[in-house]
């Protein structure tokens, strides 16, 4: 009998990931402002503090100058305002 031949563990790329802004559940308005802006992928410190922020997590975060920690702030920061922007207008129609 001959050996059992090991199979090898698949793996599979995720090809489907998505680097890019639209990974985050923000507003397509501000994806579309992003777009503008000619951001492509999110720099390190925002990849890892907007979905804490989104969740409503408060957060201290500590970055090098120019590594984007004003936008890792402001898109959830504006994220709400516009949420709660649309709820209001939401609200005043159903009134
Ligand atoms: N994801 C991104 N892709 C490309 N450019 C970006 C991205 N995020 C921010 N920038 C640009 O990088 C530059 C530096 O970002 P920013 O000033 O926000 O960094 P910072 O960490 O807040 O700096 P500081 O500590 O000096 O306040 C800005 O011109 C900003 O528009």
């Amino acid at each position: 009998m001959g050996k059992k031949a090991k199979s090898k563990p698949v793996i599979e790329e995720e090809t489907t990931t998505e680097s890019g802004f639209s990974q985050f559940d923000l507003d397509e308005r501000i994806l579309k402002a992003i777009g503008e802006l000619g951001w492509e992928k999110p720099t390190q410190v925002q990849q890892s503090l907007i979905p804490l922020a989104l969740e409503g997590k408060n957060i201290l975060a500590r970055a090098r100058t120019g590594s984007g920690k004003t936008a890792a702030f402001l898109l959830p920061i504006i994220q709400n305002v516009v949420q709660i922007s649309s709820v209001s207008f939401l609200l005043f129609l159903n009134y």
